[in-house]
């Protein structure tokens, strides 16, 4: 697990052996630590240069063995003991030197880095803090508040940054190990004092006690709720007020309140289930290992609103040549004006883009190997540009719809090859959002997704695939959570309570916040097409009650009143003054709720916040269950990368499905009962089959649930 070899000029190379990463496991641990006394012994050795096998220096600790009893050397004192060593140790930086690997480099005495490495300390995003002196050594080599802003953020910096940062002491651009070497032999033998960083003192801001206040402000307000980036900034704190020994003791006081708390299961969790969803397959047989995708040079973006504009820009990004295409010359003027404006924002530091080309005329599409559609959200609309598309493109054109929930199949139906016709459903802004649902239908062939994964990929997105039904995974299971928000508003809630409960949780807004942001009349217009409100409503039916269900027409009647958010300066909240986005409670708001109750006959109650997050949650929770039951979702962490990554559900909390295990199901499964019985005319709150299976079966751990799913799939 480290190889040692005794090279020419007296120097010893230590390569840790644990592909793909080098991860610190035990056998890893053992191996340096062992390597490390042989070359201390060896009186012809007269420095060390430590490295790592496959092109990458470390990833740091070995997260999986954090699951278990820890065991073989600590990595404390195995650092300490390459800095307090009286021979020269030099870390050649090659690929990443991430957590554990960087506090490894931090211990040796020199750090030369190849001109593409990355170095960071991202603990933070496990839940954890850099626990292997990270917290006391990085701020005394680069200063308090570069050290915090690295902690506590977990990025990764580039090899340039971090020659600046004084991170490393020297880039290359070829040979790393030649060179390290040749450093090593040049500085074999002298004095190593202040290169052991343990003997530094840090510089520090000169108020450090507000600036070490206003730090741990802003990390709340950044992850609500989260411990580790509070744990991380005390740590960092210490290194500033105490000398480098206790400095230690505290950093490993703080680590031990996380390493086995529920946040630091459920990041780490969302780290491997981020590595899970990349292992697609489909009810069909096709799989992410036997299908292959094809290259995609060329792509078109059809319809420039701001989802194609966005998705426009992610693909020039990624190097992909792109035909934007327009129905008139004004949207496409609007359209060129726009994608410009956004490229030039975000240009700065960036690769070269592919090239970029604007048009109304169809035909140009003769030449692309891939089509995003991403026009107005409806059916009709849709489907009449995917028979355009089928006429026009070459039949072995892979034809995407970005759409959030319209049936694929049906658009499929419309083309001359429905095998080549995928979903790709964005998060706006496409261009920032980091989820992408790829939705298969029943005829999508194993290429077509396999392409798509890979596209998104590319594109630097989190791709997950998922089934074809009304809403995908993510829509799908967040109708019930809005439904039982404005539920909660009849029975006597306000507004800004819900929003307090989930934001409270730790969503950074709470459903009415979001709503208001992203314009009241977009569900409103779903709601219309489904005739749920508006001209489709059958004459004398109840305003609460739709297809045999409860209804709540509130947020029908606040459109109706031209009330649709933020833009216009009022929706559930009021936002005073042109453009402005802090949201106030409305007593409007609170006497239409008043008057409502009224008219409907219903007596308002206090719903304690208990109930309102219940309510909320488990809904959509039972939801997710019943998406798994039908196929919709392959496994658990499916569902909880879509949601943390496209729906901002708090990371530390795992994802619902997560969250369900965590809390635990059987509490899951008598609170939907409690909340189903009171309010029998909510189907939603009604337990999913595989709940109660998944209870019955002993409340498995999530990484066993998809046996049980397998089960219940095959007798439904
Ligand atoms: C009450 C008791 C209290 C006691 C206190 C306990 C004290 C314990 C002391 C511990 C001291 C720890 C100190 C240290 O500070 C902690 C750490 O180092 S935590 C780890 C920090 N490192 C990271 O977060 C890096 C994670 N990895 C990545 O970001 C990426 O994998 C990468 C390195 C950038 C590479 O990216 P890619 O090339 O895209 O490859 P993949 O991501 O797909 O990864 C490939 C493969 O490797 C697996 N893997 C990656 N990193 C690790 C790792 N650190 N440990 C284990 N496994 C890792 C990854 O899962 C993939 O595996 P696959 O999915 O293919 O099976």
């Amino acid at each position: 697990m480290a190889r040692y070899v005794r090279i020419p000029g007296s120097i010893a190379l230590i390569t840790l052996a644990n592909p793909p990463v080098n991860a610190l496991s035990a056998a890893v641990r053992r191996g340096i630590t062992e390597t490390l006394s042989r070359a201390i012994a060896d009186p012809e050795v007269k420095a060390v240069v430590l490295c790592g096998e496959n092109g990458n220096f470390c990833g740091g600790a070995d997260i999986k063995e954090f699951a278990g009893p820890m065991s073989g050397p600590g990595l404390v004192p195995m650092i300490d003991a390459i800095e307090a060593g009286e021979k020269p140790v030099v870390a050649a930086i090659e690929g990443v030197a991430l957590g554990g690997g960087l506090e490894l480099a931090l211990g040796c005495h020199y750090r030369i880095a190849h001109c593409k490495a990355r170095v960071g300390l991202p603990e933070v995003t496990l839940g954890l803090l850099p626990a292997a002196g990270g917290t006391q050594r990085l701020p005394r080599l680069i200063g308090l508040s570069a050290a915090l802003d690295l902690i506590t953020t977990g990025r990764h910096v580039s090899a340039q940054e971090a020659l600046q940062l004084g991170i490393v002491d020297r880039l290359t651009e070829g040979d790393t190990l030649g060179v390290a070497v040749e450093f090593a032999q040049s500085i074999a033998g002298q004095p190593l004092g202040s290169r052991r960083l343990s003997t530094r003192t840090p510089a520090c801001p000169a108020d450090l006690d507000s600036f070490l206040q206003g730090a741990l402000v802003q990390v709340r307000r950044r992850a609500r709720g989260a411990m580790a980036p509070e744990a991380c900034v005390r740590a960092v704190g210490a290194a500033a007020t105490l000398p480098y020994s206790q400095g230690m003791q505290r950093e490993q006081e703080l680590m031990a309140s996380l390493f086995r708390s529920a946040q630091a299961r459920a990041l780490q969790y969302c780290f491997f289930s981020q590595r899970l969803v990349g292992r697609w397959s489909t009810p069909s047989g096709a799989r992410w290992d036997s299908a292959e995708p094809r290259p995609i040079r060329r792509a078109a973006v059809i319809g420039l609103g701001t989802m194609g504009r966005g998705i426009a820009v992610s693909l020039l990004q990624a190097g992909i040549a792109v035909v934007a295409v327009e129905t008139d010359e004004q949207q496409l003027e609007a359209g060129r004006r726009a994608v410009t404006a956004l490229l030039e924002r975000r240009a700065q530091g960036r690769g070269s883009e592919g090239p970029l080309r604007f048009t109304t005329d169809l035909q140009q599409l003769r030449q692309v190997e891939l089509v995003i559609e991403a026009v107005f959200e409806d059916l009709a609309v849709k489907k009449q540009v995917f028979r355009q598309l089928s006429a026009v493109c070459p039949a072995d054109t892979l034809l995407c719809t970005n759409t959030s929930g319209l049936d694929v199949e049906q658009l499929a139906a419309c083309t001359r090859s429905p095998e080549l016709v995928v979903g790709t459903h964005f998060f706006g802004p496409a261009h920032v959002m980091k989820l992408l649902e790829v939705v298969y239908g029943p005829r999508s062939s194993p290429v077509a997704v396999a392409t798509a994964m890979h596209l998104g990929k590319r594109l630097g997105k989190v791709s997950v695939a998922v089934g074809n039904c009304p809403g995908f995974v993510g829509n799908r299971m967040l109708k019930p959570y809005l439904e039982q928000a404005h539920f909660l508003l009849e029975e006597g809630a306000a507004p800004e309570q819900v929003d307090q409960a989930l934001e409270e949780f730790g969503f950074a807004m709470g459903v009415f916040r979001v709503a208001d942001l992203s314009g009241l009349d977009v569900g409103w217009r779903v709601r219309k097409e489904a005739g749920l409100t508006g001209p489709g409503v059958a004459p004398g039916e109840s305003p609460r009650r739709r297809q045999g269900r409860r209804y709540s027409p509130l947020p029908d009647l606040l459109c109706e009143q031209g009330r649709l958010g933020q833009k216009t300066g009022r929706g559930w909240y009021l936002y005073e003054g042109p453009g402005a986005r802090e949201a106030r409670p409305d007593p409007w708001t609170h006497s239409f709720l008043q008057q409502y109750r009224q008219q409907h006959g219903l007596q308002p109650r206090a719903v304690p916040q208990q109930e309102v997050l219940e309510r909320c949650l488990y809904a959509l929770i039972n939801e997710g269950f019943r998406v798994l039951e039908d196929g919709i979702a392959t496994g658990p962490e499916d569902i909880d990368i879509i949601y943390v990554f496209g729906y901002g559900w708090p990371r530390h909390r795992g994802g619902p499905m997560f969250h369900a295990g965590a809390v635990g199901l059987a509490t899951v499964l008598d609170r939907l009962e409690h909340y189903h019985h009171a309010h029998p005319d909510i189907p939603n709150l009604q337990p999913s089959a595989l709940l109660r299976r998944l209870v019955a079966s002993g409340n498995p751990p999530i990484q066993k649930w998809r046996e049980v799913i397998r089960r219940v799939r095959s007798q439904l």
